[in-house]
Order: structure tokens, then sequence, then C-alpha cells
């Protein structure tokens, strides 16, 4: 699927990852809807970024994912600004262990409002014209992370869903696909003041450094080239691409059949 033109909505788009997303996204001509919390840098970077794209390119609409009615009204503005979409990154994720509620919240229950609300409006049997929902898991959606296991219950949640979404997806024809990039660390902010997100397992926050040093921190831009291939490639349903700084890889899960 070529992203020029195409409409897309990424959450958790102001920061990080989905910032990164974002700026991938206009530079391949699509047009962004960037929901997120952080109002004023959400603002302000939107406002750069039509300026670097051409105007009206990038739309920012304040939405907290823990929210079923932001993410449908910004959805249904999305649709209303742009004309439709194409394709969902549903990216927003937090790490704290200690407010875990609000983890879950916004980790597993925001990628499922976001897809379930997403689908509304691209599915081919309701009216839609189908695309692509990519959402972002983790490694520790793949393999414990002892010092966080509501992060890692949350992101093994992610890939779970965005696997059987693909699955749902074929068996009934929504011209959808699904699929979920698995990334090791990677430089954002996300990364600082671990200690303080881990909780109760705080005493492990050294444990967990060690692993930074010795799996090494990815450049968003790596995680981004995951984004394009699971967006662009039209074979791709139902994937879980693993990305650390060795390289990436699909990952194989165990048949039960
Ligand atoms: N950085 C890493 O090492 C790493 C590794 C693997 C996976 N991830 C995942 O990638 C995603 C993005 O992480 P990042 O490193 O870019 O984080 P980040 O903290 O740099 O950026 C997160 C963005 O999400 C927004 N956000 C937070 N809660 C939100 C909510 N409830 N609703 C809407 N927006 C919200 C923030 O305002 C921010 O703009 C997360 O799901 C994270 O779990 C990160
Ligand atoms: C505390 C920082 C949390 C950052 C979470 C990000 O999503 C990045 C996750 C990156 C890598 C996760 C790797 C998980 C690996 C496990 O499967 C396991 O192999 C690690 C075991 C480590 C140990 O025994 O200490």
């Amino acid at each position: 699927m070529a992203l020029n033109n195409k409409i897309a909505v990424v959450t958790g788009a102001v920061m990080g990852i989905g910032r990164a997303v974002t700026e991938t996204l206009l530079q391949h001509g699509a047009k962004v809807a960037l929901l997120d919390v952080n109002e004023i840098a959400g603002k302000n970077l939107t406002e750069t970024l039509n300026q670097q794209h051409g105007t009206g390119k990038a739309l920012f609409l304040k939405c907290d994912v823990q929210s079923e009615q932001e993410i449908k009204d910004t959805f249904q503005k999305t649709v209303e600004t742009f004309g439709g979409i194409d394709i969902v990154c549903n990216n927003a994720g937090i790490l704290n262990e200690e407010t875990w509620e609000k983890a879950v919240s916004t980790n597993l229950m925001g990628v499922i409002r976001g897809t379930y609300v997403g689908m509304e409006h691209m599915n081919k049997l309701t009216g839609g014209r189908g695309g692509v929902i990519i959402n972002m898991a983790s490694m520790a959606g793949i393999g414990p992370f002892p010092s966080c296991p509501v992060y890692t219950a949350t992101k093994h949640g992610v890939v779970g869903f965005t696997r059987a979404m693909g699955a749902a997806s074929e068996a009934s024809g929504y011209g959808i696909r699904f699929n979920v990039i698995c990334p090791s660390f990677v430089q954002t902010d996300f990364l600082a003041n671990i200690p303080e997100k881990l909780g109760r397992f705080s005493h492990l926050a050294d444990a967990a450094h060690k692993l930074v040093d010795t799996l090494g921190i990815l450049s968003v831009s790596e995680v981004t080239e995951c984004f394009l291939e699971l967006a662009t490639d039209e074979s791709k349903n139902g994937e879980a691409l693993v990305v650390f700084p060795k390289g990436k890889t699909y990952a194989k899960f165990p048949s039960v059949l």
C-alpha cells in the first residue's frame, strides 16, 4: 500500500516513537491526525509539521486513550477533516508499575479502543475502504520482563489481540491488516527515571539497566523502518515484528493445534 494521500491516526504522536511515525507518514505524503494528552507540545509540533509538509497535512487532537469517548470524538473529527481513515497506529503507552491500572487502561485497553473505533471507519463490510492498523507492543510482549510484570502483561495482551484481529479480519473480510511492532529499548524519554516507574519492583532497576547495556538502544528511525514495512507490504497481516539493535525478525509462535 502506497502511503501518498493516505489518512492516518497516530496515538501518543507528540513524543518519541509516535512522533517519529508521524514524521515518517508525512514524509511519505500521508495526512496525519496526531492524538495525544500533551496539548501544548502537540499544538506546537503540529504548527511546525504543517510549515514543513504543507498547511493542513497535520491535525492535532487532544485525546487520552483511556477515554473511549475521546477516541470516538477525535477519530470522527479526523474523518470530517480529512475524509476517512486508512491507517491507525495505536502507539500511546506508559511504564508505571505503581499506577498499574492506568498502565492497563492505556497500554492494552487503549489499543483495543483505538482498534475498534478505527474499524468503525475502516471496515469494508460497513462502508469503509480498508487499510492497516499497526499496534506498538514491545519485546516485553514476547518474553517476560521481571522488573515490570504489568507492563509485560499489557504488551503480551497487545501482541495476542493484534494477532487474533489479523486472523478475524482474514476470516471475515474486513479488508484491514493488523500488525504489531515489538521493539527492544528505544532512545526516548520513556527510559528516563526507570526506578521510580517500577514501583514495588524498583529493587530490580539495576537488572533492567544491565539488560539495556546488554541489548543496546535502538533509534526511533529503526522502529519507523518496521512501521513502513508493515504498513506498505500488503502480504503482512497478523505479524509481530521484533526489532532490536542486532536486527529485526518476524516472531514465530508455537502452534497448539
Ligand atoms: N522507548 C522504549 O524503550 C520502548 C520500547 C518498546 C516499546 N515502547 C512502546 O512504544 C510506545 C511509545 O513509547 P515512547 O518511547 O515513544 O514513549 P514516550 O514517553 O517518549 O512518548 C509517549 C507519548 O504518548 C503520550 N501519551 C501517554 N499517555 C497517553 C494517553 N493516555 N493518551 C494519549 N497519549 C498518551 C505522551 O504524551 C507521549 O507523547 C509505548 O507504547 C511504549 O510502551 C517503547
Ligand atoms: C524498565 C524499562 C522498561 C522498558 C520497556 C520497553 O518496552 C523495552 C523492552 C525491551 C526489552 C525487553 C526484553 C525482555 C526480555 C525478556 O524476554 C527476558 O529475556 C529478559 C530477562 C532479563 C532478566 O532475566 O533479567
